[in-house]
């Protein structure tokens, strides 16, 4: 059986005296995307900030592919392979499109030994021709969208082996979300573990393999995508639809 690409095993998370994550646990099969979701402040940010190092935590184990990596720094699980598109995207806006993307670029930590091809510049351009149309212009200039899809690129920059998304579609029109997707569907069919936070359920269940429901900063609810589709009592309980 294939590793999973992340092990997440009873993680507590704290804001100074403030104990946010209770004992979370899940895991991230390799080339599957998680859907993680929760109502406002149910802890889904928190946990990302958790794992990529930002917010200080314990576990009892986190692996990324079988290797342990509790305690590392942000840097250290950057370069094993763990790639961030923060909530609110946070480009540079007074960096060019190109200079946004170049300071980011670093080739696989891994030497690309899983086999998926590495991203550089030429190959961000060729998936994404828009950026290369504006890749003189200033990050801040671009439009919402624009701005995501530069995030995202950002984060491939670095070759990741598990990409973290925060919220891609926030403040997104309908139309770009849709264009969103699309990426984040053809990232998945390119091989890549994604750790999907989504306030948009249907979003995050049209892409996800797997879902976890964060309530109360503790797990409500893991399992297959199918779990949770046509259960509309769990959703209106621990999303507010339905
Ligand atoms: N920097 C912080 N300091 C103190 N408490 C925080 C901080 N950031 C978040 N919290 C608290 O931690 C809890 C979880 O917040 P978190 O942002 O992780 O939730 P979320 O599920 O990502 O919500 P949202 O969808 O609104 O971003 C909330 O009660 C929130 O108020």
């Amino acid at each position: 059986m294939a590793t999973d690409a992340l092990v997440l095993d009873g993680l507590d998370s704290f804001y100074g005296d403030s104990h946010v994550l209770h004992d979370v646990s899940f895991s991230v099969g390799a080339g599957r995307v998680l859907g993680l979701l929760g109502r406002n402040g149910a802890g889904k940010s928190t946990c990302i900030g958790s794992i990529i190092g930002f917010v200080r935590s314990r576990a009892r184990d986190m692996r990324l592919f079988g290797e342990p990596i509790a305690g590392l720094s942000p840097e250290a699980l950057s370069y094993k392979g763990i790639g961030l598109v923060p909530q609110g995207r946070r480009i540079f806006p007074t960096l060019t499109v190109r200079e946004n993307l170049t300071v980011a670029a670093r080739t696989s930590a891994q030497g690309q030994g899983d086999g998926r091809p590495g991203w550089t510049l030429r190959h961000v351009y060729e998936a994404f021709p828009r950026l290369k149309e504006r890749e003189k212009q200033f990050a801040g200039s671009l439009s919402g969208g624009e701005q995501q899809m530069l995030a995202i690129c950002r984060a491939l920059m670095t070759n990741p082996r598990l990409l973290l998304l925060d919220e891609p579609s926030e403040g997104l029109a309908p139309q770009i979300i849709q264009e969103v997707a699309r990426v984040l569907v053809d990232l998945k069919r390119s091989g890549l573990a994604i750790v999907l936070v989504e306030q948009n359920t249907a979003l995050a269940t049209d892409i996800a393999d797997d879902v976890v429901i964060l309530n109360s900063g503790r797990v409500a609810h893991s399992g297959p995508v199918s779990t949770i589709r046509s259960n509309e009592q769990l959703l209106e309980k621990l999303l507010g639809i339905y």
